[in-house]
């Protein structure tokens, strides 16, 4: 991408505008940046995003930063950066949804009523791109759904905290943010802070070098719900994890609502205290799994709907046989046939979706190598990698290297003799073995130890392979 020379500063974010919004009517929803949701501005030679939650600049981040840092740099020159920042006045206006009856949501030690019914849903509620409405359920998201739908129109009924988990792209933050947005609807008097553990890190950080954690801990404490994405991020952060444990006993000690998402189980993280752990545990723990077949399905037909793509009923089969690991590879397939048919002026029959997406399907075959599955074992058992490899035999070092062995037999190319060389020089009998062991114990629903902790060795072999398998 070249520099533009000759547009005023004045005009800077007009035309990054431009270029942003030209390349999302391709491949993603035009309507971000539309000022509602988001908006961008120019300052100190930096291109400056604003959301309304820290949660959903994250997550313009995570999708969007590449595009919107190259505009920046074709505008602004090479020296462009951008930089990220709440705009809390961003918040779109919610109507009220009809809600049966009132219901109350505990606030501060007392109950707090909730809006009656009023007005229908607007116009402007169409586009959200997060509002719980356009959450496919199924068999994979029931439970977590249902909770959330439940904390909205019955918070009574709920346990606090929740704790959703579930692999990369399989819809946390879509919950968390649909949530945040149901609330805001159903109650627009509520407090409501939703933040990434990071930014809750990044905060936390700064009150102790600016010495005003006074000030810090009433921000947090003070709000009626906190919803926080990524709590996995605290893991091995000792510090920051104890602030974060107060945090929450505070809340729940006074009648306030805690919800986070994390990429594991609790059980799973393994560099957090137990105190935490057990709080996680003491409410509701739900999982999202990647989507089943007939689940995928049915988000391909609400993405195909919403894109106007205009495809064969059997092309949209075969994108949700194809791509099966999260929804975000399917939005990505989607939006790649909504250009193809812009381009070819055609309805997209199922030949042409093979042709069209079989590039997509090979970046999508991720390939494992031995060191990812080392790197993945020893991070969850928390041992260094040459530990795994060294000759102890003890339990707690022997059982995550056989974990690793059946893992690499399963997820890599290797071959026996390269999975034993590769894990402290062992033969090739060591690793058949270690694959029978492994086998053996998932067959007799066996569980293994971690952090003090029993975990069924068929749960821990798919919640690796998940992260393994996750581009
Ligand atoms: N069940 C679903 N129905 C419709 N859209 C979904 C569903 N699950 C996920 N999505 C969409 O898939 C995309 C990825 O989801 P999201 O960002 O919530 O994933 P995530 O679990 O938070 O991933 P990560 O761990 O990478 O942050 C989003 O655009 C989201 O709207």
């Amino acid at each position: 991408m070249g520099v533009e020379h000759d547009v005023p500063k004045a005009g800077y974010v007009g035309r990054i505008l431009q270029l942003v919004q030209s390349a999302l009517t391709k491949r993603r929803n035009r309507n971000w940046f539309d000022g509602k949701s988001a908006r961008i501005d120019w300052r100190n030679e930096a291109l400056v995003v604003y959301a309304q939650s820290p949660i959903l600049l994250g997550w313009l981040q995570k999708n969007y930063h590449d595009l919107l840092w190259e505009s920046a740099r074709m505008v602004g020159g090479p020296d462009a950066v951008v930089r990220y920042e709440v705009d809390a006045a961003l918040k779109p206006e919610v109507p009220v949804l009809a809600a049966p009856a009132a219901q109350t949501l505990p606030v501060r030690g007392a109950t707090r009523a909730l809006a009656p019914a009023s007005t229908p849903p607007s116009r402007s509620r169409q586009n959200k791109p997060f509002e719980l409405q356009r959450f496919v359920r199924g068999p994979s998201n029931e439970l977590a759904a249902t909770a959330v739908q439940t904390l909205i129109e019955f918070p009574d009924s709920c346990p606090n905290p929740m704790y959703i988990h579930g692999g990369v792209g399989c819809g946390k933050t879509h919950l968390l943010e649909g949530l945040r947005e149901g609330l805001g609807r159903r109650q627009p008097g509520l407090q409501l802070l939703a933040i990434t553990s990071e930014e809750f890190t990044n905060l936390f950080t700064q009150a102790l070098d600016t010495r005003s954690l006074p000030s810090f801990r009433q921000k947090f404490r003070n709000v009626d719900v906190l919803l926080v994405d990524d709590v996995d991020f605290f893991d091995g952060k000792r510090v920051v994890q104890e602030e974060f444990l107060h945090t929450i006993k505070h809340m729940l000690n006074h009648g306030r609502r805690v919800v986070v998402t994390a990429d594991r189980h609790p059980r799973l993280l393994s560099r957090t205290s137990d105190e935490l752990l057990s709080l996680y545990q003491s409410g509701l723990v739900c999982r999202l799994e990647a989507p089943d077949a007939t689940t995928r399905l049915n988000i391909v037909k609400q993405l195909a709907d919403r894109m106007k793509l205009n495809a064969t009923v059997d092309a949209l089969e075969y994108v949700a046989e194809r791509f099966t690991r999260n929804v975000r590879e399917l939005e990505g397939a989607v939006h790649y046939l909504t250009t193809w048919q812009n381009v070819n002026g055609t309805r997209v029959t199922v030949s042409a979706a093979r042709d069209a997406l079989s590039v997509l399907v090979r970046d999508c075959m991720k390939i494992v190598r031995l060191a990812d599955v080392e790197n993945a074992v020893c991070n969850l058992f928390g041992l260094p990698a040459d530990e795994l490899r060294s000759a102890r035999r003890q339990r707690t070092v022997s059982e995550p290297r056989m974990l690793a062995m059946f893992l690499a037999r399963r997820l890599t190319q290797a071959a026996y003799t390269e999975i034993g060389a590769h894990f402290g020089g062992r033969n090739h009998s060591t690793v058949m073995s270690a694959e029978r062991k492994i086998s053996g114990l998932m067959k007799s629903k066996a569980s293994v130890r971690i952090a003090a902790q029993d975990w069924p060795v068929s749960e821990l072999i798919a919640q690796l392979e998940q992260q393994l398998k996750a581009v």
